[in-house]
């Protein structure tokens, strides 16, 4: 290759430069592989079904946005000799709000660190920086909120905050910056469609959503609970902004003293966004929840009662995952029942993760025993119901025995008309003997075949809600009204 050796304006070594850098500006080898290698192609997926992955358990990092610097600018004032400071706030950064949708399912994130977004830089001539945008994430409907309280954190009771020493500053808890975030939650709602009056007042009422019951906020070691979102549009602010830093423009008139420039620098620096580390936990909100063990046939009296299309097999544990779904009357009521997982015998010492399943019907109105009354699977429906009684009476505290109860026999398409009336007697003695709150028969139906049975079901099924109802309001009167 030949180089310009003789000319004076160019020296040899920027001469090579310029050699390699023409070889690497005109070296085509890179299109070339690049034409014999096709671009990547979307992965095709094996079945023509969105893949749904449900999360009822997640853990994740919030951080609020970091605030803006303030700006340090001086204009040259009419006075000789003076400069006058003229520079704007920094914008305070965005927060972390997470709010109960229930449109949302599952307590899925696209990354597991959620920020939201840093305020602007002051500027000269006073502009302050915007703030930013506060972070609003769904969730479902029944997520328990918990805060890892990292070492140096401490839970403050008195104002149901956490103190560290970074972030040592209540002063964005104010109400201005509450009823700021409300309006913001109340826009989102809007948007949801929400118009029902229960859902506006829960997030117009700032202080049920924002400061907990005391009994709600209860420590476990390093873990504090810091709110259920248990109604659509109830919220919670989990990693706040960091403050924007201020400007230069606080130091006074041109006829003050010129402030000291190291205090300008140290108060224009913004607050870092708070960090924190979350733990959620999903528990699914339903009226009535389905109790069986597997194959009883639960997933398939879903099916026949709502849209919802759980999967409906002849092996145990089809269903592997709590799937909700809606019972709409004509009159517009609409009862939503959970479908769990098959329970069997230890599933309240965790068996066949037995507490993660019965942990999604914890929160129902009543429950749905379901057994299979042609025994399939060589089993004996009345034992099969006093197993699962245990197990409800074991689960936790036992309060889900205190639960009012349906009792449904299934499959009865594969039984005699005349036998029954026998296996109804055997049932309802075997309610009666584990202490099962029911006032109402044994449902005989066949929810996956025939359809028999279903319409008195449903009936029971709305009464049964609207008697729990009932209780919840005369204990509301009698205890806090
Ligand atoms: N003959 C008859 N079979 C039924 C009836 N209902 C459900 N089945 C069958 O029973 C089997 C189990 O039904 P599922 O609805 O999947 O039972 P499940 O209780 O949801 O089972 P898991 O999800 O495994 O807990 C399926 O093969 C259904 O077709 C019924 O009324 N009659
Ligand atoms: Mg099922």
């Amino acid at each position: 290759m030949a180089f310009p050796l003789n000319s004076t304006s160019i020296t040899l070594r920027k001469c090579l430069e310029r050699t390699k850098l023409s070889i690497r500006y005109f070296d085509t080898s890179a299109f070339q592989d690049a034409k014999k290698t096709p671009p990547p192609q979307p992965k095709s997926s094996k079945s023509s079904k969105p893949s749904y992955r449900f999360v009822d358990r997640t853990r994740v990092r919030v951080t609020g946005g970091m605030g803006g610097k303030g700006s340090l600018s001086m204009k040259p004032s009419r006075k000789r000799y003076k400069l006058k400071p003229d520079g704007g706030h920094g914008g305070n950064g965005g927060s972390v709000i997470l709010v109960a949708d229930p449109h949302e399912q599952s307590l899925r994130w696209s990354h597991p660190h959620l920020q939201a977004e840093k305020g602007s830089n002051g500027d000269s001539q006073d502009c302050h920086g915007k703030n930013g945008e506060n972070l609003i994430v769904r969730v479902p409907c029944g997520v328990l909120v918990k805060r890892v309280l990292n070492h140096g954190e401490v839970w403050d009771e008195e104002r149901e905050m956490v103190l560290n020493s970074r972030t040592d500053d209540s002063s964005l808890h104010d109400n201005e910056d509450k009823v700021e975030v409300s309006r913001e939650v109340q826009a989102l709602l809007d948007a949801m469609g929400h118009t029902d009056d229960n859902d506006l007042e829960d997030a117009d009422d700032e202080e049920e959503d924002w400061v907990s019951d005391d009994d709600d906020i209860q420590k476990e070691r390093d873990r504090v609970i810091l709110a259920d979102l248990d109604k659509p549009g109830a919220h919670v602010m989990v990693a706040r902004g960091g403050r924007g830093g201020l400007g230069s423009s606080i130091y006074g008139g041109e006829s003050g003293p010129m402030p000291d420039p190291r205090e300008m620098i140290a108060k224009s620096k913004p607050q870092p966004g708070e960090i924190a580390f979350l733990e959620l936990e999903l528990k699914l909100i339903a009226d009535i929840g389905l109790v069986g063990f597997p194959n009883a046939g639960k997933s398939s009296l879903l099916r026949a009662m709502s849209r919802a299309t759980p999967e409906v097999a002849p092996y145990p544990f089809t269903t592997l995952h709590p799937i909700l779904g809606s019972v709409d009357y004509r009159d517009g009521v609409r009862i939503r029942v959970a479908d769990i997982p098959g329970l069997i015998d230890g599933a309240s010492e965790g068996r066949g993760k037995g507490f993660d399943f019965l942990r999604h019907i914890e929160r129902t109105k009543a429950l749905l025993y379901i057994v299979d009354a042609a025994g399939v699977d060589f089993r004996d429906p009345a034992e099969d119901l006093r197993v699962l009684a245990n197990e409800i009476a074991s689960y936790g505290n036992g309060a889900m025995m205190d639960r009012r109860a349906l009792i449904v026999a299934n499959k009865i398409d594969l039984l005699s008309e005349e036998s029954l009336p026998e296996l109804k007697y055997a049932i309802s003695q075997a309610a009666k003997e584990m202490g099962i709150l029911t006032d109402h028969e044994i449902f005989a139906i066949s929810a996956g075949v025939t359809g028999t049975g279903l319409s008195s079901l449903s009936k029971a099924m709305r009464e049964v809600v609207a008697t729990v109802d009932e209780e919840n309001d005369l204990w509301y009167d009698d205890h806090i009204g």
